[in-house]
């Protein structure tokens, strides 16, 4: 089952000089139980995608179409729920307690003169009615679970914590209430490789022991690699390709993800063979024509530069949208072992 599915979602920023388009007519469904990666470069449209889910769309952003349907209440009110419709008593409820996030240098979100331990109380009473103690016990036993020593963190002011203890507190804040799906918009960037290493274990762990359903977003294709159960790519507003993990690194269809997987320094064992994306993503203002990806594309054709590619279906989980996927062309120039 899909916790979340995601249909026709657009998001537009009108700005001074014209309108960046951050979601193009998206489709994208993320199953119950797994760890969805999502990766692209900066500026694909990943953590607007988040923000639509969560409905904090940054100002002056505007979902302009689609439906985002959660599937995770219980089959007693057994409705598809399309979160786009939620009302304010209906978005109380939904955040925290159904889906959680941790943001992009979380860190920051803790308030510097207000003691952890306050800042968790007042998070939670935001949101439901449990006690002082309630809290600070279920506190205790997260900050535990992410291998903080709760005493000593819930006394803390923030600035007494590094980087990656403060990322590991955002974590356990986010399951305070339970959350059926947590969101991960780049939960380790700008800390150092050994702590993103520690950060990944202990989301893995939660992951298994818990089920929690993940939607973890990064320009990190190695870390999709370790980490998820699926991946989907994101170029300029649109996704380019999902699929289950093992078959989109054995064999992937979009030029795109061949050249980010090409690009990734760990994933390729011969480092002599690395090879970047050449260019550079594209100018959101000015999207090329027909295919946003093709004058990047080793394998653009004519078609490419006149026609937006649709979805293909290739299998019970793996999708692509290009014109050039089943290009044997691929195999030939060596790209792909
Ligand atoms: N508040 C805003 N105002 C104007 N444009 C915005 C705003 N938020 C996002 N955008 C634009 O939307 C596009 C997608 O941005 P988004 O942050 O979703 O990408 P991303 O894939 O998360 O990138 P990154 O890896 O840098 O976080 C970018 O072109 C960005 O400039
Ligand atoms: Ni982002």
């Amino acid at each position: 089952m899909n916790i979340i599915e995601i249909r026709d979602l657009t998001i537009q920023f009108p700005l001074r000089n014209g309108t960046i388009t951050a979601a193009n007519h998206v489709d994208f469904d993320i199953p119950e139980g797994k760890i969805t990666g999502l990766v692209g470069e900066s500026g694909s449209g990943k953590s607007t995608m988040a923000s639509a889910i969560l409905r904090v769309v940054t100002s002056p952003g505007k979902i302009t179409s689609g439906s985002i349907i959660y599937n995770g209440y219980d089959a007693k009110d057994n409705v598809k729920k399309d979160i786009l419709k939620f009302n304010n008593a209906e978005l109380q409820r939904f955040r925290w307690k159904e889906v959680a996030m941790v943001f992009q240098a979380a860190q920051n979100a803790l308030n510097p003169v207000v003691r952890i331990d306050e800042q968790i109380i007042e998070t939670v009473q935001e949101h439901v009615d449990m006690s002082r103690e309630e809290i600070l016990k279920k506190a205790s036993d997260l900050l535990d679970y992410v291998r903080l020593e709760p005493e000593r963190i819930l006394k803390s002011y923030p600035h007494e914590l590094s980087g990656g203890m403060k990322q590991r507190v955002m974590i356990a804040f986010s399951l305070l209430l339970d959350p059926k799906f947590l969101i991960l918009d780049e939960p380790t960037t700008a800390l150092d490789v050994i702590t993103q290493d520690y950060i990944f274990d202990i989301l893995t762990k939660i992951h298994k022991e818990r089920g929690i359903t993940m939607l973890l977003q990064t320009h990190d294709i190695a870390v999709v690699a370790k980490v998820a159960d699926r991946i989907g790519v994101m170029y300029a507003g649109e996704v380019v390709e999902v699929g289950d993990i093992y078959e989109v690194f054995e064999d992937p269809k979009h030029p795109y993800t061949i050249g980010l997987i090409h690009a990734a320094p760990s994933l390729i064992d011969d480092l002599g063979k690395r090879t970047p994306i050449k260019g550079s993503p594209p100018n959101l203002l000015n999207l090329p024509s027909g295919c946003p990806f093709h004058p990047r594309c080793p394998f653009a054709k004519p078609v490419c530069k006149e026609v937006k590619p649709t979805t293909t279906v290739l299998g019970e989980d793996h999708i692509v949208k290009c014109h050039s996927y089943n290009n044997e062309r691929y195999k030939k120039e060596g790209l792909l072992a």
